[in-house]
Order: C-alpha cells, then sequence, then structure tokens
C-alpha cells in the first residue's frame, strides 16, 4: 500500500515571486501547493506603497493558471520614508498583511533597506498599535561579524532591544537558521513567531561545499551547522505553535548563480511540500505537519484556516535538471535527484 498524508490546504508564508515573465513561470508551482502565500517586497524598485503593493498584487492575480484561486497576501517593503499614516493604509486596504525589514545590504535586493529602526519608529509604533505584522530578515549586515554569526548577533543588536522598545508589536523572525533564533521565538511571548524553511531544515553547511562549491545551496542567511539544523527540526517538530512554514523560495536565474558572485536563493516551490514531508518523516513527526503547514500561520495572522485538503504520496520521482524562469532557466532544490514525497494530482 502506498502511503498518503492528507491534511488541510496549507499556506506559504515567506515567498519570492519576482515580477512579469519570471513571475508567470514560478507562480504556477506555488498556486498548485498553496492557498495563499506572503509575498515578499523585495522588486526593484521596492514595494513600498500601498498603492505599489496594490499593482504587484494585481499582476500576480492576472498571472495566475487558470481556474487557480491563489491568493497573495502582500507586504510592504520598509523604508526611510515609510510613514505612520501609510501604516494605517496598510491595514485599511484589507490586502496588505505585514510589512518587511530587510537591513540595507543583508541580503538580495536590500539596498533600499534601512540602516536602523530610529528612523522608522512611529511606523513600528504604529503597527504595535494596529497589530500590523513586522517580518523581519535577522543578519546584521556589519561586515566585521562573521557571516554565521550575523544572525544570533541581529538578535542581541536588534531583535530584543525591538521587543523591549515595542513589547506588543508582532514579529515574524523570518527564515530562521539557528539555535539562538529558536531559543529566542520561544523565549519570547506570543507575539513572537517565526518561519523555516526547507533548506535549513534539510541541509547543514557540509552542502555548500559538497565535492565543490555548490552555489544552488547557496541562500542568506546562509547554512548553518548540523548543530544548528538540529535545533531547528526540534522546534518545528515540538508542536510549537510559534513556527509555521515559509519556504523563502527565491528564483534566480541559472546564470546567477553560477557565476564568480552568485546570487543569494534557493528556488524550492516546485515541491515544497515534498521537502517539507521529509524533513518531518526523518524526525518521526509527520502527524505534525499539518500544525506547521496550515494552522500556525494564519492563526498568527489572524486570517481563517484553509478549507479543503491536499494530499501527498509517498511515491519517489525526480526533480528535472531545471524549470524555464522566463527567457532563462531556474535551477531548483534537488535538481535531477529523487524526491520521495509528491503531491497527489
Ligand atoms: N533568501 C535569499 O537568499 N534570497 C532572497 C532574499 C531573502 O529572503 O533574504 C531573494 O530575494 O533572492
Ligand atoms: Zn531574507
Ligand atoms: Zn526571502
Amino acid at each position: 500500500m502506498t502511503q498518503t498524508l492528507t491534511i488541510t490546504r496549507p499556506d506559504d508564508w515567506h515567498l519570492h515571486l519576482r515580477d512579469g515573465a519570471l513571475m508567470a513561470s514560478v507562480l504556477p508551482h506555488t498556486a498548485r501547493e498553496f492557498a495563499r502565500a506572503i509575498v515578499m517586497p523585495n522588486l526593484k524598485p521596492p514595494v513600498s506603497t500601498v498603492e505599489l503593493a496594490a499593482a504587484y498584487r494585481g499582476r500576480i492575480l492576472a498571472a495566475r493558471p487558470t481556474g487557480s484561486d491563489f491568493e497573495p497576501l502582500m507586504t510592504l517593503y520598509l523604508t526611510d520614508a515609510l510613514t505612520p499614516a501609510e501604516i494605517v493604509r496598510a491595514k485599511e486596504s484589507g490586502f496588505v498583511h505585514a510589512v518587511k525589514l530587510y537591513p540595507a545590504g543583508a541580503t538580495t535586493n536590500s539596498e533600499a533597506g534601512v540602516a536602523g529602526l530610529d528612523v522608522v519608529m512611529p511606523a513600528l509604533e504604529k503597527m504595535a498599535e494596529l497589530g500590523l505584522p513586522f517580518l523581519v530578515h535577522g543578519e546584521v549586515a556589519d561586515p566585521a561579524v562573521d557571516v554565521f554569526d550575523r544572525e544570533a548577533a541581529f538578535i542581541e543588536r536588534v531583535m530584543a532591544p525591538l521587543l523591549q522598545r515595542l513589547p506588543t508589536l508582532r514579529v515574524v523572525f523570518e527564515h530562521i537558521t539557528t539555535r539562538q533564533a529558536a531559543e529566542f521565538v520561544l523565549g519570547a511571548g506570543d507575539n513572537v513567531a517565526a518561519t523555516v524553511t526547507p533548506q535549513h531544515l534539510l541541509l547543514n553547511r557540509n552542502a555548500l561545499f559538497q565535492g565543490g562549491i555548490r552555489p544552488h545551496h547557496y541562500c542568506l542567511p546562509v547554512l548553518k551547522r548540523e548543530e544548528h539544523r538540529r535545533a531547528l527540526v526540534n522546534a518545528v517538530t515540538s508542536g510549537s505553535r510559534k513556527f509555521f512554514l515559509g519556504t523563502d523560495s527565491a528564483p534566480h536565474a541559472q546564470h546567477t548563480k553560477e557565476a564568480a558572485c552568485g546570487c543569494a536563493g534557493i528556488y524550492s516551490a516546485h515541491a515544497a511540500l515534498a521537502f517539507y514531508a521529509e524533513a518531518f518523516e526523518a524526525a518521526g513527526a509527520l502527524g505534525r505537519l499539518e500544525a506547521f503547514a496550515s494552522f500556525n500561520g494564519p492563526d498568527f495572522y489572524r486570517l481563517p484556516r484553509n478549507r479543503g485538503t491536499v494530499t501527498l504520496v509517498k511515491d519517489s520521482w525526480t526533480v528535472p535538471a531545471a524549470y524555464p524562469f522566463g527567457e532563462h532557466q531556474v535551477v531548483p532544490l534537488r535538481a535531477g535527484e529523487a524526491l520521495a514525497w509528491r503531491l497527489a494530482d
């Protein structure tokens, strides 16, 4: 008998869809598996106003495959120019669900991000007042800090002081990668949660150098030691409601990753649920996948849980070497390798 797993339709709480023809190439993968996704605003130029978010949302809706009811949940890119009045407009829009922090210089398309939080404190205070979540790329950009320590340093230098100053601010620590971040989130109030990617549950930093340099395993925050991967697996399988699914699927054209200075970002939307199922199964915790994928996120965002279900089948298949990406190609996670789980048709 083939093993199957049926869960409530899940959502992806951290996703990069890009724009234009690139978006049209990758959106079907996400729309097949997920009912909704929190769409990251790090376009060029960034999605920094409600008006830009409305236009981007319209382009995503127009690019949906025929018959798809996929719902993009929009976010605003935090710049020094974001005002409390714009936060009010965001909250009232009904389609902007969060504001995203990119520390300037920390990751892909973060040039327009903020150097510090002092300038934007009035906007953050308004978010705390209105309950609008603050999504955080939690790494310091300080070049003096070792790249593997930038998340832990962020907790001490930015996250902890921020929550001292605004204790009711609703914060999602995005794509956490360390034991320190998992412990911080577990020890914080109910207003603090985290997303976890498939790659940080499945891989440690050895995967960056497996037989040679592996650009398709490079993302930010960078993969960490095995000790940290284990801490993340323990956190997501612990039964805590603070952790939820966020793939951080971040497609880049093949030639921009296989380069002297390759881009950061791993594409996982083609098989997101299969990756998570593999990680939860390895931990003997498949029964906890549904809460992580389908309940904890909407509960935190104060949105209804989805109706309907998806079914995963334990039936091995081989991931293609590449998928079309506009005029280019994107190399997906596990390209050319076998995966144990697949989504039922
Ligand atoms: N995670 C990544 O390595 N890259 C993301 C940006 C981000 O989420 O930090 C991207 O937009 O490519
Ligand atoms: Zn990020
Ligand atoms: Zn991301």
